[in-house]
C-alpha cells in the first residue's frame, strides 16, 4: 500500500496547494475534512493540519481531538493549525494588532535543524492571518521569529511527545515562502520518513492491480469524451482488463469540426475497444427552440443519459460505469464548506448508475489534472490529446447563445477550427489553458467588396487559468488576433466581425453560458 501524508481540512484557501507541493516531492497526500480523520494504519506517516478562516477564539472555530493524533506520528500545524495545537496544549492566541499578510522574512532561526535545516536567515515566507500566537506551551521551543512575529515557527521539544509535533505560522505551500518546498521536504522525507516512490509509473502499477481487483471478472463500460480525464481512465482500465472494457464516443452534433473522427481514429490506434454512436439528430431535436442555458444543459444531459442507456442495453453483463472523476471534484463534495453554489449545471452521465443499477469505478478519483495528464505521458498516450484545451461536455451548445440549429453549429466550427489551427501553427495553444470561439446572436452591418453585409460576429476566447476555477484573459499578441480575425471574415460566410474577450474570471466565467 502506499504511503501517505494525511492533511486535516479546516478550511483554508490552500489546503489544496499543501496536497499538491507534497505530491511534488512524489508522495502521495490525501486531504479529510477535520472531523473526519480516519484511523491511524501503517500507510499514514505523518499529519499537517492546514489553515483556516475561522479563529481558534471563536466559540463556532474547529476543534477536533487531537490526542489520537500527536505523538503518534509527526505533525505539522500551519497557522490555524499552529495556532490551534498552542491554544490546545494550554498557550495563547490573541488578536494581532495589525493583520499580517503577504512577504516577511525569518530573521531569526533559532534550531536550524529539524523542520528548519537547510533555511538561513532570511528566508521569505509568506504570511495570511489576523490572530498570532503570544504564549508557547510548555512542552514546546522557539524555532524562528520574523520582525513582526515572534511566534512564526515552534516545535515539541526533544522527546516531548514520541513523535514531534512542528507549527509554522507562515504557508509554506504558496510560491512566495521561497523555501517552503525544503521545508516541506524537511517534513515528509526526513522527520516522516517517507520515501518519495510515488510516480506516474508507481501509480499506474498500483491502479492497474486494484482496478483489477475490484473489477474482478466483470466488465465495464466508459463514456469517451475525447477529454484528457476519462481517456486516461480508459487507458487505465484497458491495461488491467483489456477487451472486458466497452467504450462509447457519442457524436452529439455539438462537437468541433472533424472532432468525432479524428478522436476516434486515435483511440483506435491506443487500441481501446470504442463505439462510435451518431445522435447528432437526437440532440439537435432534444435542443430545437431552447434558449435558457440551464434548459439547453439539462436537455444535453438527459439525451446523453438516454442515449447512453439505449446503447448500453445491447450489451449484456455489464456491472459497472466507469466515471474520469478527479480530486477536484471529490474535495468539492466533501468540503468543510459543502458543495459550492451551483452557478452552472455540469453534466455528466452520473444519472445512469442508478437506472441500469451499476456500480461505479473512477480510478482517476484521486488525481489533480496535471497529475492526469502526467499519467496518460506515462501510458504513452499521444501529446495531441494529452495536451488538449478543456472542452465543457455540453459542447458547442453553450458557445451558440440562443438556441442551436445545424447550420449555427457548422458556422462556428468553421470559425473556431481556423481559431484552434492558427493557435497551433503559432505555438501559443499550449500556453493557453482553454480557447474557443463563441457565436453571437448579435448581427452587424459591414461593407465587403463594395457590398453591405449584414451578418453575425462571433468572440474569441482565451485564458490561462490553472484549474478553471479562475481565470485569466490570455494577452495574445496583437498581429495575431489580426490575422484570426481577417481569416474568419475572408473565409466564413455568414461572419463579419470579430471581437476578443477580455474578461476574467471571476466575474465573468470561461464558457458564456
Ligand atoms: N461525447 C461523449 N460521448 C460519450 N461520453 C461522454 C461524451 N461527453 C462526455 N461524456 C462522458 O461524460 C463525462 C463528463 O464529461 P465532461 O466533458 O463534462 O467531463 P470532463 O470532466 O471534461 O472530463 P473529460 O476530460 O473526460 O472530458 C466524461 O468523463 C465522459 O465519461
Ligand atoms: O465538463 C464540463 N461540463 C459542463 O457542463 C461545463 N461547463 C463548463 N465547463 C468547463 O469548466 C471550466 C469552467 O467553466 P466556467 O468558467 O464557464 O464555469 C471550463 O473549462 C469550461 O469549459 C464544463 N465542463
Ligand atoms: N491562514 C490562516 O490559517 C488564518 C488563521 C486565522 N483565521 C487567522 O486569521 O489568524
Ligand atoms: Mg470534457
Amino acid at each position: 500500500m502506499t504511503e501517505k501524508v494525511l492533511i486535516l481540512d479546516f478550511g483554508s484557501q490552500y489546503t489544496q496547494l499543501i496536497a499538491r507541493r507534497i505530491r511534488e516531492l512524489n508522495v502521495y497526500s490525501e486531504i479529510v475534512p477535520y472531523n473526519k480523520v480516519p484511523a491511524l494504519d501503517d500507510t499514514i506517516k505523518a499529519v499537517i493540519l492546514s489553515g483556516s478562516p475561522f479563529s481558534v477564539r471563536e466559540e463556532r472555530a474547529l476543534h477536533p481531538d487531537l490526542a489520537p493524533l500527536i505523538g503518534q506520528r509527526p505533525v505539522l500545524g500551519i497557522c490555524y493549525g499552529a495556532q490551534y495545537v498552542a491554544q490546545h496544549f494550554g498557550g495563547t492566541v490573541a488578536r494581532s494588532d495589525s493583520r499580517e499578510y503577504g512577504k516577511a522574512h525569518l530573521d531569526k532561526i533559532y534550531r536550524s535543524e529539524g523542520l528548519l535545516a537547510g533555511m538561513a536567515p532570511g528566508s521569505q515566507v509568506w504570511m495570511s492571518h489576523g490572530d498570532t500566537i503570544k504564549e508557547i506551551p510548555d512542552q514546546f521551543e522557539l524555532l524562528a521569529s520574523t520582525a513582526d512575529v515572534e511566534v512564526a515557527a515552534y516545535g515539541s521539544k526533544p522527546g516531548a511527545f514520541g513523535a514531534p509535533v512542528y507549527c509554522i505560522q507562515f504557508h509554506p505551500e504558496v510560491y512566495h515562502s521561497l523555501e517552503g518546498k525544503q521545508l516541506l521536504h524537511n517534513f515528509v522525507i526526513d522527520i516522516a520518513g517517507c520515501s518519495g516512490s510515488w510516480t506516474p509509473a508507481h501509480f499506474v502499477e498500483e491502479t492497474v492491480a486494484s482496478l483489477r481487483e475490484q473489477v474482478g471478472e466483470d466488465r465495464v463500460l466508459l463514456g469517451l469524451s475525447g477529454g484528457v480525464d476519462s481517456s486516461v481512465a480508459a487507458m487505465l482500465l484497458h491495461q488491467a482488463i483489456g477487451d472486458r472494457l466497452f467504450c462509447f464516443f457519442i457524436d452529439n452534433g455539438l462537437l468541433r469540426h472533424n472532432e468525432f473522427n479524428e478522436v476516434l481514429v486515435s483511440y483506435a490506434g491506443m487500441g481501446l475497444n470504442v463505439t462510435g454512436i451518431d445522435a447528432r439528430q437526437e440532440f439537435y431535436s432534444a435542443l430545437a427552440g431552447l434558449t435558457d442555458p440551464e434548459a439547453k444543459r439539462k436537455a444535453i444531459g438527459k439525451t446523453f443519459i438516454d442515449v447512453f442507456d439505449r446503447e448500453a442495453r445491447q450489451l449484456t453483463n455489464i456491472k459497472y460505469l466507469a466515471q474520469g472523476t478527479i480530486y477536484p471534484d471529490v474535495i468539492e463534495s466533501v468540503s468543510v464548506h459543502g458543495p459550492s453554489v451551483t452557478i452552472k449545471s455540469h453534466h455528466n452521465v452520473g444519472g445512469l448508475p442508478a437506472k441500469m443499477g451499476l456500480k461505479i469505478v473512477e480510478p482517476l478519483r484521486f488525481l489533480f489534472k496535471d497529475e492526469v495528464r502526467r499519467v496518460g505521458t506515462e501510458l504513452g498516450m499521444p501529446d495531441r490529446l494529452i495536451k488538449r484545451h478543456p472542452f465543457p461536455g455540453p459542447g458547442l451548445a453553450i458557445r451558440i447563445l440562443g438556441d442551436i440549429t445545424p447550420e449555427k453549429v457548422a458556422l462556428l466550427q468553421k470559425a473556431d477550427a481556423i481559431y484552434i489551427d492558427k493557435l497551433r501553427e503559432a505555438g501559443l495553444y499550449d500556453q493557453v489553458w482553454q480557447a474557443g470561439t463563441i457565436l453571437l446572436p448579435v448581427q452587424s452591418v459591414g461593407v465587403m467588396g463594395d457590398e453591405r453585409t449584414y451578418e453575425q460576429a462571433v468572440a474569441l476566447r482565451a485564458v490561462t487559468s490553472t484549474d478553471g476555477m479562475t481565470a485569466e484573459w490570455s494577452h495574445l499578441p496583437y498581429d495575431f488576433l489580426a490575422s484570426v480575425s481577417s481569416s474568419i471574415i475572408n473565409n466564413v460566410k455568414g461572419i463579419n466581425r470579430v471581437v476578443y474577450d477580455i474578461s476574467t474570471k471571476p466575474p465573468a466565467t470561461i464558457e458564456w453560458e
